[in-house]
């Protein structure tokens, strides 16, 4: 039974969330951004070039832990959806969340990372909660969550994310007091690694569900709800004055209009997502960016944050499947 705080950094507008890593021993804490849609452990290190090091960024220093101990060989690369990347090599060491311990985790230590990330001043690195089969370190390692399911009394974690305040990753447990209503839960088809699901039907503000099954992955990392272009079209025409911004490659609206909500399906149970929760940030002071932008050519939708916050989500690892509420 274990329980981390998930706090938003640039809570402005709630880019990424980050909870407290702490990794060697002498415990070395980091900022770490959860990600269910990738599967790598990796953090900023004494490794990293200095020039991508912003100023008081937390590394991990492994000359720093008794415990740190060189996987010889072993390498890794990723590039996520976004364009952004990083590289490195690879340590085992303690790592503990909350009060959960594993020994010896795979720590991937960056030795290259892109200008996302070396512009990014508040995280430190991410770790990954999607599929092991999405690890990208060769030869591969387990993910943090696959060496210690065993030792949770369910194989689950629970995201409760909240809009510009500090919410939490529970492993192994449910806390009830966490949402209203009931849970309601729909299989995980995990062909691409990822916490991949189907939603029945969506509905915008008052109107009446439209029902249409839509494949999508429910991305802690991802900071938007992403969605098929009709549907983001749909939306932004119940808003006057919203347009799309070339300038932004993205619809942007009235800051002093509230959008409708967003409401999306599982099953027959209505999932809200609140118009007030749409608003990703002032681009002008009458300008907002839009929570809800297209997916574009990605094979499916993306649940990132701006829907991850209204809801309480439970990610079981058992069936799998993936289960919903409202809070
Ligand atoms: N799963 C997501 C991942 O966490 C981020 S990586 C990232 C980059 C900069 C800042 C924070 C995180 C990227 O965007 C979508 C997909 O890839």
């Amino acid at each position: 039974r274990d329980t981390v705080v998930a706090t938003p950094a640039y809570s402005y507008y709630d880019k990424e969330y980050l909870c407290a890593v702490k990794i060697g021993t002498p415990p070395q804490t980091l900022p770490l951004d959860f990600d269910t849609g990738s599967a790598d452990l990796w953090v900023f290190s004494s490794e990293t070039p200095s020039s991508s090091v912003s100023m008081g960024k937390a590394i991990y220093n492994p000359k720093n832990s008794s415990t740190a101990k060189l996987v010889t060989g072993a390498t890794w690369a990723l590039t996520y959806g976004d364009g952004s990347s990083s590289s490195g090599d690879v340590y085992t060491d303690n790592v503990t969340i909350g009060g959960l311990n594993v020994a010896a985790q795979a720590v991937e230590s960056a030795q290259k990372v892109s200008s996302q990330f070396a512009g990014d001043t508040a995280l430190s690195g991410l770790l990954g909660l999607a599929f092991g089969t999405a690890n990208q370190v060769k030869p591969a390692v387990k993910t943090f969550f696959d060496n210690i399911r065993p030792a949770l009394p369910l194989p689950i974690f629970t995201v409760n994310l909240k809009k510009g305040a500090p919410g939490s990753y529970n492993f192994g447990y449910i806390d009830t007091t966490q949402y209203t209503g009931a849970l309601t839960y729909t299989p995980v088809t995990p062909r691409y690694s990822l916490w991949e699901f189907g939603i029945s039907g969506f509905s915008i503000g008052t109107a009446i569900k439209n029902s249409t099954v839509i494949d999508a992955v429910a991305d802690t990392g991802t900071s938007l709800l992403l969605l098929p272009l009709s549907i983001v079209k749909a939306y932004y025409a119940q808003i006057a004055g919203s347009s799309y911004s070339t300038n932004y490659g993205a619809y942007v609206y009235p800051c002093n209009i509230t959008p409708p909500d967003f409401n999306f399906y599982i099953g027959t149970a209505k999932q809200v997502v609140p118009g007030r929760y749409m608003n990703y940030g002032y681009i002008s002071n009458t300008q907002c960016y839009g929570g809800i932008q297209s997916q574009g050519t990605l094979m499916f939708s993306l649940f990132g944050d701006i829907a991850l916050k209204a809801q309480f989500v439970v990610f079981d690892a058992s069936v799998p499947r993936i289960g919903w509420a409202n809070k």
